[in-house]
């Protein structure tokens, strides 16, 4: 049946059964693919049926049918001509997320939670202004429906009462971990509002067997009615936001879906549909999955679920891991996560400390601006959350945090290229957009023990916002240092007291440095490679170890576009140290989604391809110094 839907159009001659066989097949189909390339199969096995439905009941790509965060659009894409998932999320293969170049039915690219009834506002104000008759579907999970800016969104929306605009708010009860907050729990009450229509169908046939008090007392009850269901089953929320309230409907039931979704479409104005689904819905692996549902998973054997390769230490363990023996030494040390908590690596945290852990919902600001609080009242709050995901909170941690001198530190994980998510998933901005944050510290360990001993730095400081950074993935090789100079660790001295080049190490990449030295070395030039590991404020010894040398290079899992390369450039001339620097980073581009080694090699952060360039440069370079040579190196060597 699936392969012979080569577009939407090709489901409206199915019968009721064939479309029962249809998502039969469509689920086995995403089990078998997703198991072989990993991606996300519990929220997909979720909608199968609602986006079947979505398919018939409204005409993509002229109606607009667009997904929130957008890692729930596989079943989409099968419905709309693209059924090869042998290469999902590799290099060449099908993204992950929605994508305009992979075709016309797809509107919302980027991964990032909460904001497609914005889009849906403004694609159904076009449809006004323009007089065109096409529906705008918004797709929103309730994990997404915690997000702040579906809100803001929603107010606008209840306000144009003649602008039609259907909402499908996707109910799994689940983000990652069971959904949390005010809002889940209205609507779990919401779902209980058939249990609600079965109470009142009971009572009113009670009542009118009940000789003279049950009609008065009925019809005194029935008046009460609309109070008693807001007691009961307050959907008043959306009511009285001025927002239609269809359902709720069971999300697995095509013939239900269907008819409300036809419904919703002769509304006329903004409607929500409230659909009941249930995560890793048909694959009992998932439903059993209690963490997350097979939120995410990896490379898994189809019939246990079981992942095929087990990964070694990876940096999310490290942190969480030191997270806990921290809980242990001090007792004003609180985690945040904003819907995260197992991805975060603070399970454990919340297992030790239970009543020390916050989980904000899909709400990185109120996480940000909560840690604030949390730290003007004492506490020392760690905010873990990806990198990528903290660029919308930048305002509260510039605002709230570092203005008014709180003692907060945020933990990035999966900072730098992450690679098989796509453009909106590389953690390459951070130590961009963060470099502007007066007082702000950011950490980039190296390896695992720096990790563990700069977050321990971090939270010892109480009156600035701290920021500790680092990659996706298994920790690399432990990195000694051979010397310090100033705060930083040197990693390479060059053998020489006039040394061609000085190699900035930032962060994770610091084993890809070591092997770019070894390729100058090979060349005859000689190289020192320094990690300055708290890399803003740029340490007050780069500029004169900086003047030492014929060069300076920087190296970072940054965007190029105000990152650490451009911090340390700003230092030397500060200093008016006037020494050739080139710095690598991340271009200021999107990344489209490969491997980490794939993106890494196209945009040439590779040790033979800086090599090559810095080659290039020292020979450019008659080797003027800025300072005459002293007899003795500045740098101090490590006391065991
Ligand atoms: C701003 C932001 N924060 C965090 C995430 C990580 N994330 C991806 S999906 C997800 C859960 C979404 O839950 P929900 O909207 O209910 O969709 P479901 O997976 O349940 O279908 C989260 C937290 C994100 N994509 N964007
Ligand atoms: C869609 C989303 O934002 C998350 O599910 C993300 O894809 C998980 O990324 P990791 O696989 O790196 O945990
Ligand atoms: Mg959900």
């Amino acid at each position: 049946m699936l392969t012979r839907i080569g577009g939407p159009r090709d489901l409206d001659r199915l019968t009721p059964e064939q479309l029962e066989q249809l998502a039969e097949e469509i689920r086995t189909f995403l089990v078998d693919a997703v198991s072989k390339t990993g991606g996300h199969l519990g929220p997909n096995l979720g909608v199968v049926e609602l986006t079947i439905a979505l398919h018939r009941v409204f005409d993509s790509p002229k109606d607009k049918v667009l997904f929130d965060t957008g890692h729930q659009s596989y079943v989409h894409k099968l419905l709309t001509g693209r059924q090869d998932f042998t290469k999902l999320k590799s290099k060449g293969g099908l993204s992950g997320y929605p994508s305009r170049t992979e075709s016309e039915h797809d509107v919302i690219e980027n991964s990032h939670a909460s904001t497609v009834l914005g889009w849906a506002d403004g694609l159904a104000k076009a449809n006004e202004v323009l007089g065109r008759p096409d529906h705008v579907v918004a797709v929103i999970g309730d994990g997404a429906l915690t997000g702040g800016m579906a809100w803001e969104a929603l107010n606008n929306i209840a306000a144009a009462k003649d602008r039609p605009l259907v909402i499908v708010v996707n109910d799994n009860e689940r983000s990652y971990a069971p959904t949390i907050g005010g809002l889940a729990n209205h609507l779990a009450t919401l779902r209980t509002t058939d249990g609600y229509e079965r109470f009142l169908a009971r009572g009113k046939d009670l009542l009118e067997r009940t000789p003279v008090v049950g009609r008065p007392l009925y019809e005194t009850l029935h008046g009460a009615k609309k109070g008693l269901k807001d007691f009961i089953a307050p959907q008043g929320m959306f009511e009285d936001l001025g927002l239609k309230y269809v359902g709720p409907i069971d999300g697995h039931d095509l013939e239900a879906l269907e008819s409300a979704l036809q419904r919703a479409k002769r509304f006329g104005g903004p409607v929500i549909v409230h659909c009941l689904t249930e995560k890793g819905r048909g694959y009992t692996p998932a439903l059993l999955d209690e963490a997350d549902r097979f939120h995410a998973v990896g490379k898994i054997h189809p019939d246990t679920g079981l992942p095929v390769a087990t990964s070694g230490l990876d940096w999310t363990s490290v942190f969480g891991e030191e997270m806990v023996k921290l809980g242990k030494e001090r007792e004003d040390i609180v985690a945040i996560t904003a819907a995260m908590l197992q991805p975060v690596g603070l399970t454990k945290f919340e297992k030790a400390f239970p009543d020390r852990i916050y989980d904000v919902g899909i709400a990185e600001q109120h996480g940000a601006v909560s840690a604030a609080g949390l730290a003007t009242g004492g506490l020392h709050p760690v905010f873990a959350v990806y990198a990528t995901f903290l660029n919308r909170a930048f305002d509260q941690v510039l605002m709230d945090v570092a203005l008014h001198k709180c003692g907060v530190t945020f933990v990035l994980d999966r900072a730098g290229v992450t690679g098989t998510d796509g453009a909106s998933h590389n953690g390459m901005w951070d130590m961009s957009i963060l470099q502007c944050v007066p007082t702000l510290r950011i950490a980039a360990p190296r390896d695992a023990d720096q990790v563990r001993a700069q977050l321990r730095e971090a939270v010892a400081v109480d009156d600035a916002p701290t920021v500790v950074r680092f990659s996706k993935g298994a920790v690399g090789p432990s990195v000694k240092a051979v010397g310090t100079v100033g705060g930083m660790d040197v990693l390479r001295e060059p053998g020489t007291s006039r040394p061609d080049v000085l190699l900035v190490s930032i962060g994770a990449l610091a084993p890809m440095c070591l092997e770019i030295a070894d390729l100058l070395d090979a060349q005859g030039i000689s190289t020192t490679v320094v990690d300055p590991r708290w890399v803003k404020p740029v340490d007050e010894a780069m500029a004169p170890l900086a003047a030492r040398h014929r060069v300076v290079v920087t190296v970072e899992d940054n965007s190029r576009a105000g990152g650490v390369g451009s911090a340390v450039a700003q230092a030397l001339r500060d200093a008016d140290v006037d020494v050739p620097l080139r710095d690598f980073g991340i271009p200021p581009v999107f990344l489209d989604h490969a491997s980490r080694k794939e993106v890494m090699a196209e945009i040439g952060l590779t040790a033979p391809d800086i090599a090559r360039q810095v080659t290039g440069l020292v020979a450019k370079f008659d080797g003027r110094y800025e300072t005459d040579a002293e007899s003795r190196s500045v740098v101090e060597p490590v006391r065991d």
